[in-house]
């Protein structure tokens, strides 16, 4: 009774066989018949898709403590000690790692000026090798995974790795490898029971996620002994002496107190340096394609760069009050690029009705951030990379709530104050120093593999350096 409506699929099947390789676009093209709250099912399984600003925002927002559950199953776990880190997490657990990532993120003067010294230092370093391909077309990705990868490690474990280092090889091979098993991983993310059937070993390749899982966990478990090896009682100096001190003092006031362990600690730094370098280097690999496909754009920004802080002087997080047009090409490359186009899946922990629907508890919700940012009665000319929009008539930033790539509500990225800093500075810097070209001639194109992330197929940028 009042349930969402939705499109019938087949027995057992479900309305898997129909979806599109890219499920977002399905989805925009079910919101059209069934209305913004509708309901598909993966399997046999009940999905809630929220295919609008109003609806996301009723449900995470509205409703944000019933919505900040995930579905047990999202992360490709086979044994429950397998659901030990934040992302898929929910509950007592997830809520005290969450609070202690976040004050950790802030106490380490992460969103503010604190932070700023040691962003440049590496965003130094990454721009002294861009400069070495001498204006030749080179695949920039590979290089900003090396140089955020840098950012998030240091802030978690202290270190900070040279990009030739057989430690960062190693992960950055690990990286791609992740990159390249996004479209299964996808897979399970959304159908976690087709792991059960026969051939997903090969068809689904679950045999090298097994395995790429593993070697994850194992690097992460390493660094971990290392950084231990100089923690004294009580150092905070990076969020793994953070961890054991906060153990510690767990321990002392409630010895059963388990919550904070050894194993969740390995987890939870793979989840922080997963999350923390994928995203922010696809957003501005994608920034890149923009600025060369909209070279007038580009322009503007590099004036106004070169107006208020000059082609000397490093840019701070500070001046993005007098970088306005900077501000709204960032905000424009988020809406358009919608890195995390169906964000990650929550689960409603009660009952509940949305726009007058109701939800069953533990439904598999699906929030679509794509279709928000694609939204003709929000933006009018959605398609179109026009800065402008964001532009108040007093020439400052005008803000816009339905911009959401962080997603909404308790369960909104924890690192994007992280985030926003870092495309902000590496975004200056690189314009500050280049200009982008079409590489070889040839224009990128902005087409992308399937996946939860949105990652670009063409891969070259060609940086023509300006001083
Ligand atoms: C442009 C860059 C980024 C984008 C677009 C992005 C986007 C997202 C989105 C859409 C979610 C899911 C939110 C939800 O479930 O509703 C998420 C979760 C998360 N992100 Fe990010 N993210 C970015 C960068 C980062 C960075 C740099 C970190 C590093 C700390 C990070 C850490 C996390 C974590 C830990 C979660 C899980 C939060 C939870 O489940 O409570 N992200 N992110």
């Amino acid at each position: 009774k009042n349930a969402p409506p939705g499109p019938r699929g087949l027995p057992i099947l479900g309305y898997l066989p129909f979806l599109d390789k890219n499920a977002h676009l399905t989805f925009v093209k079910l919101g059209k018949i069934y209305g913004n709250v509708f309901r598909v099912y993966f399997g046999s399984r009940l999905v809630v898709v929220l295919n609008d600003y109003d609806a996301i925002h009723e449900a995470f927002v509205k409703n944000a403590e019933i919505f900040a559950g995930r579905p047990p199953d999202i992360n490709f776990k086979e044994k429950p000690e397998d659901n030990l880190g934040v992302i898929s997490n929910d509950g007592v657990f997830w809520k005290q790692h969450r609070r202690f990532i976040l004050t950790n993120l802030r106490d380490y003067g992460v969103g503010k000026l604190a932070l700023e010294p040691m962003l440049l230092t590496e965003l130094h370093h990454f721009i002294e090798v861009v400069k070495t391909k001498n204006g030749e077309s080179f695949a920039v990705k590979q290089l900003l995974n090396n140089s955020l990868t840098n950012n998030i490690n240091i802030l978690v474990t202290g270190k900070r790795y040279e990009y030739d280092d057989p430690t960062m090889i190693k992960m950055l091979q690990l990286f791609r490898k992740a990159e390249m098993l996004f479209p299964v991983l996808t897979v399970f993310a959304l159908f976690p029971w087709l792991s059960k059937l026969p051939g997903a070993d090969i068809i689904l390749k679950k045999k090298q996620i097994k395995e790429l899982i593993a070697t994850f966990l194992s690097i992460v478990g390493d660094t971990i002994q290392q950084v231990k090896v100089d923690y004294k009682d009580g150092q905070q100096s990076n969020y793994i002496h953070a961890y054991l001190t906060e153990r510690l003092s767990r321990l002392q006031a409630d010895a059963s107190d388990n919550i904070f362990s050894d194993e969740a600690l390995v987890h939870i730094v793979r989840d922080l340096l997963v999350a923390g370098t994928e995203t922010t280097a696809t957003s501005l690999h994608w920034g890149l394609f923009y600025m060369t496909l909209n070279p007038e754009v580009q322009r503007k920004v590099q004036d106004e760069i070169d107006r208020v802080i000059g082609q000397e002087r490093d840019p701070s997080y500070n001046d993005r009050t007098q970088l306005p047009y900077t501000e709204a090409t960032i905000m424009e490359i988020h809406r358009m690029v919608s890195l995390v186009p169906l964000s990650i899946a929550h689960r409603n922990t009660k009952e509940v009705f949305i726009q007058n629907y109701r939800i069953p508890k533990d439904t598999m919700i699906i929030p679509n951030l794509w279709a928000v940012h694609r939204d003709p009665k929000i933006w009018g000319d959605p398609e179109n990379f026009r800065p402008e929009r964001f532009i108040g008539m007093n020439g400052q930033v005008m803000k816009n709530d339905h911009l959401i790539p962080f997603s909404m509500g308790k369960r909104a990225c924890a690192g994007e104050p992280l985030a926003r800093m870092e495309m902000f500075l590496y975004f200056v810097s690189l314009l500050q120093n280049f200009t982008f070209v079409p590489p070889d001639g040839k224009m990128p194109t902005l087409e992308y593999y399937p996946g939860f992330v949105r990652r670009p197929i063409f891969q070259l940028v060609c940086a023509k350096p300006r001083k």
